[in-house]
């Protein structure tokens, strides 16, 4: 099955495309309380003083909410919201472009900027810091370096990988907002929340339903919702309760803390053709045929989070919690680490 059938991959689809339940104001935007409380005095202050707020980077792994606070931002401060993404500027002269047609504190969204090409990032250096194009005009004997003043500007960046990110970029934002998977009671605020705004009755235990099995992200979330809808609608269901949520779900494969099928494939893998691992990221691609990035963007962060995983020097290693998971016994000379002991390593496997 490939990564992008997942019913839970929180990438991004065709129905989220659909905005009608992004929060709008940050007074909506549930969850991420640290962020949101140091997010509202930064705005309040720029815009006290009339000035462009601070370059921001949010970081987190997909469906968290970094582009739907990039535009709650914008919103906020009052002014245009400008997007565009990593992988979409070819050239320098793209971002020149789009630089050069800001306004006073307008806010630039640069989405996945990890994946910014060196010969633009140079460009966005002096942009960031002095609000200055520097340009290269010509070739040769007759190249000049031209030198153009840009509107003073917030640049508003996403990234799903830090550690991708280059040092000097990294350091240019004032603003840097780590976002965490969310908890099961935000979880089921926000599916409370889409279930009124879809029309749909739900009932209290079937919103914690669907929020226990959303894997912590609120894009995922949203996407449980409209299939519990599919299948209350097509049962003729007048409420959805934990027995419907519950029934739908399962017929989704999602397990009871919203594992799916690439992650269970995953985890049994490294259970039972590495005994519980250590064993190298790249190995595990391999095997399940997986790109690399999407195993590490998308199903490591989560299983990581829940305790099931470790990243040691030498590779992944499960702990026992994760062979519980599984219904499977530990091996008995087991060398893993105890979910309760896990931290998330520095190593790359
Ligand atoms: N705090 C929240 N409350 C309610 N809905 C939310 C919240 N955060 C995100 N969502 C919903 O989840 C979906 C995904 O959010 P968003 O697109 O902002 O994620 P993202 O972090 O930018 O993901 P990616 O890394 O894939 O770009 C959106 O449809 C949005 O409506
Ligand atoms: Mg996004």
């Amino acid at each position: 099955m490939s990564e992008t059938s997942r019913l839970i991959t929180p990438d991004k689809r065709g129905e989220d495309v659909d905005q009608a339940l992004r929060p709008q104001r940050l007074d909506d935007f549930v969850g991420q309380a640290a962020a949101r409380a140091n997010l509202k005095v930064f705005i309040e202050a720029a815009k006290a003083r009339g000035e462009a707020l601070d370059h921001v980077l949010f970081v987190g792994p997909p469906g968290l909410g970094k582009t739907t606070l990039a535009q709650i931002m914008a919103k906020e401060l009052g002014v245009n919201f400008r997007s565009t993404s990593g992988p979409v500027i070819a050239k320098a002269g793209d971002l020149a472009a789009l630089l050069t047609n800001l306004e006073e504190r307008d806010v630039l969204f640069i989405d996945e900027i990890h994946r910014l090409s060196p010969a633009v990032e140079e460009i966005l250096y002096p942009a960031m810091e002095d609000f200055q194009l520097d340009l290269i005009i010509g070739e040769g004997p007759a190249a000049r370096s031209v030198k153009i003043d840009l509107s003073k500007f917030t640049l508003v960046a996403a990234t799903t990988r830090l550690g991708l990110l280059t040092t000097p970029l990294r350091d240019r934002f004032g603003i840097p907002v780590r976002l965490n998977f969310y908890t099961v009671a935000e979880l089921e605020h926000i599916v409370t929340r889409g279930a009124r705004l879809m029309g749909l009755p739900m009932s209290e235990d079937g919103a914690k339903e669907i929020a226990r099995r959303a894997r912590g992200t609120p894009r995922i979330a949203g996407r449980l919702l409209r299939r519990v809808r599919d299948f209350a609608h097509a049962e003729g269901a007048e409420i959805v309760d934990r027995r419907s949520a519950d029934a739908a779900l399962t017929r989704l494969e999602v397990d009871s803390l919203g594992l799916d099928q690439l992650d269970r494939r995953y985890l049994d893998l490294i259970a039972l053709n590495f005994g519980g691992g250590p064993v190298g990221i790249e190995t595990i691609a391999a095997a399940l045929s997986e790109p690399r990035d999407a195993i590490e963007d998308i199903v490591e962060p989560y299983l990581l989070q829940q305790g099931f995983l470790q990243r040691t020097p030498r590779g992944r290693l499960l702990t026992q919690h994760a062979f519980k998971h599984l219904g499977l016994a530990v091996p008995p000379a087991y060398q893993g680490v105890q979910a309760n002991l896990f931290e998330e390593g520095g190593g790359e496997g």
